[in-house]
């Protein structure tokens, strides 16, 4: 064998710029990219630490959910990439948009012309004096721009509600109030829509005519939509549902269609870029590990032991 010589042997600088050279930065593609991203609380002295380090990548034109329990940060999430609130640390970047680097003028601009969105109290997303074509063409008035009546009825019937262009809000359900609000936040074209518990005031009806909304805003107009909801007839639609547990992204589900045309979803614990994973607390609790777990490395997967010398000691 032949020994390496000083010529062929590479510095640590040519191994640095050979690794950066072949490895894409974190993200870089993505739509929606949010890398580490810290959102600490200030009130009255006390700290509250709403996003720990989260990572998420969404493509474009995707529509994904985003689950988890109370408090553990999903509209802390929505705020920043709506450009409603400013994460503390870390990257988020919308449509090449650096939410951290924005000017108050851009964020306007941001908040009017990239991001649409749709809270979950149908009273929040309508002006109740005006029509719901009125309503639709209210963000093109602001952005300064023409506002057609031909688009914001070409919006509302594509979006199933072009029977109520000509009544105020108290004057349709809440169901059509929701899908004019969705028709709202397409008006100026956004690339991304941001919708926090849309279906939330909803019963199961209205809640599927909804989704069916935004999933028709999705596919025909190809705008990347993610959901935060509790509603598992939305979470379990979509083909991506991201779960956050503690201010951080800990699961995915994936659902795709099997070759007899049944939904297979397969739920995945999240990796991140230095190789941290988040176990489930429901497989930790059942082998009662705690602290510190046994890795090994097979063939085709690593195994995850309880700690060994723990089991005997409490034998
Ligand atoms: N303005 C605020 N000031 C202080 N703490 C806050 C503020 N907003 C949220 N928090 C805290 O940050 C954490 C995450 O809150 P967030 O509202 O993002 O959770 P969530 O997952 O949307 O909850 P829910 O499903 O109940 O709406 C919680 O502990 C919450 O109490």
């Amino acid at each position: 064998m032949d020994t390496p010589t000083e010529l062929d042997t590479p510095t640590l600088s040519e191994l640095e710029a050979r690794a950066t050279h072949e490895r894409p930065a974190f993200g870089e593609h993505a739509h929606i990219l949010c890398d580490n991203l810290v959102r600490i609380y200030k009130t009255e002295g006390v700290e509250v630490v709403a996003l720990q380090g989260l990572d998420l990548l969404i493509e474009k034109g995707e529509l994904i959910a985003i689950v988890g329990a109370s408090g553990s940060g999903k509209s802390t999430l929505l705020n920043v990439l709506s450009g409603l609130d400013v994460p503390t640390a870390g990257v988020a970047r919308v449509a090449g948009t650096d939410l951290l680097a924005m000017t108050a003028r851009d964020r306007l601009r941001y908040r009017r012309e990239v991001v649409g969105f749709i809270w979950q109290q149908t009273a929040r997303n309508l002006l109740p004096y005006l029509t719901a074509r009125e309503n639709a063409q209210l963000p093109l008035r602001l952005a300064g721009k023409r506002a057609r009546t031909s688009r914001a009825d070409e919006l509302l019937e594509l979006l199933g509600v072009g029977h109520c262009a000509g009544r105020k809000p108290n004057e349709i359900s809440g169901g059509e109030q929701q899908r004019v609000a969705i028709a709202v936040a397409l008006a100026n074209s956004p690339q991304v829509i941001l919708a926090d518990e849309p279906t939330g005031e909803l019963d199961s009806e209205n809640s599927e005519q909804v989704f069916a909304a935004l999933r028709q805003a999705n596919r025909e107009l190809g705008v990347t939509c993610v959901v935060v909801t509790h509603d598992t007839l939305v979470s379990e639609q979509v083909d991506r549902t991201v779960g956050i547990r503690d201010g951080r992204t800990s699961s995915e589900t994936l659902r795709r269609a099997s070759s007899d045309g049944n939904i297979i979803a397969e739920e995945y614990a999240v990796l991140d870029r230095v190789g941290r994973l988040q176990l489930p607390r429901d497989f930790t609790n059942a082998l009662d590990m705690e602290r510190r777990v046994r890795l090994e490395l097979e063939r085709d997967h690593i195994g995850v032991w309880p700690d060994k010398a723990r089991s005997e000691d409490t034998e």
